[in-house]
């Protein structure tokens, strides 16, 4: 829970982020330098284009990843400061994890499943939240199930059951709904908001779907490695409309004030 920091003060931060993939001719500067803070608390989702970066800034953020220059500070730590036993360490106990394919074990239940990262981590099952979080996603009646008897809605339903047990400080979702059909997606998504809203969860998703970054309480615009937009409160609409205007400025011209006048790029 995050109830006794203060509410401005955010869970992860970028500045000066840049990842270069490769050397030379065939360098790639998938992130161009990027700052921003995710709110605590909040729930961030990130678009822009296939290639734009989405991706790379989670993985950097997230200790997936190792930066090229800049920084990556998660609940103040440096994560480029970290080697490698400490990197495991804080994706073990402080970060959660989804992916677009669930990534559940198959010959283990439901319950096992979502116990699996704190057995890893030999911490104890704290029983009244495991309790809580498998009531919010609506898992009660099928604990002992394996992923191969659950639909996909309900195995990615144990996938965000399993990122939230340990009480991570941030829950990176990475296409979580791109799998799913539009009600699963929905259900899904319902869930990370209310994991937000009711267990202080801080959430940052990267999605293509416009209405499922429209769960979120802001959405980040990517182009070529850079911050190019930032709205709050979004809807399908706001989302979309801000997608074609920076089709239409192009990335390089589109300032996060022009694709919205409602936020700055490290606003929280
Ligand atoms: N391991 C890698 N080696 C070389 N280039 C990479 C690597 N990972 C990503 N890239 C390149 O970096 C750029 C950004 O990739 P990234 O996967 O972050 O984009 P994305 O916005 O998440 O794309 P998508 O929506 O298609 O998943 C792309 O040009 C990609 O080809």
């Amino acid at each position: 829970m995050t109830a006794s920091r203060p509410a401005a003060s955010p869970i992860a931060s970028a500045r000066g982020l840049v990842k270069v993939y490769g050397g030379g001719d065939t360098a790639v500067r998938a992130l161009d330098g990027v700052d921003v803070d995710f709110g605590r608390g909040r729930m961030t989702a990130i678009m822009g284009p296939s290639g734009s970066g989405k991706s790379t800034l989670m993985h950097c953020m997230a200790g997936l990843d190792r930066p090229t220059s800049g920084s990556a500070v998660v609940e103040g730590e440096e994560i480029g400061r970290m080697n490698e036993r400490q990197l495991t360490k804080l994706r073990r106990t402080r970060l959660g994890f989804i992916f677009q394919a669930f990534n559940l074990v198959p010959t283990l239940t439901a319950l096992e499943n979502i116990t699996l990262p704190l057995d890893i981590a030999r911490t104890p099952v704290d029983r009244a939240h495991l309790d809580a979080v498998v009531q919010a996603v609506g898992l009660t009646d099928r604990l002992g199930h394996k992923p191969g008897e659950l639909s996909g809605g309900q195995q990615q339903r144990v996938a965000c059951a399993r990122a939230l047990v340990a009480r991570p400080a941030v829950v990176f979702a990475d296409e979580p709904t791109g799998n799913l059909d539009s009600t699963s997606s929905g259900e899904v998504l319902g869930f990370l908001r209310r994991s937000v809203e009711d267990l202080g969860q801080s959430v940052v998703m990267v999605t293509h779907d416009p209405t499922a970054a429209s769960y979120a309480h802001r959405v980040l615009f990517l182009a070529d490695g850079r911050l190019v937009g930032d709205i709050a409160d979004p809807t399908p609409e706001t989302v979309l409309a801000t997608l074609g205007s920076l089709r239409r400025t192009g990335p390089r011209h589109a300032a996060p004030a022009e694709a919205s006048p409602s936020s700055s790029p490290t606003a929280s």
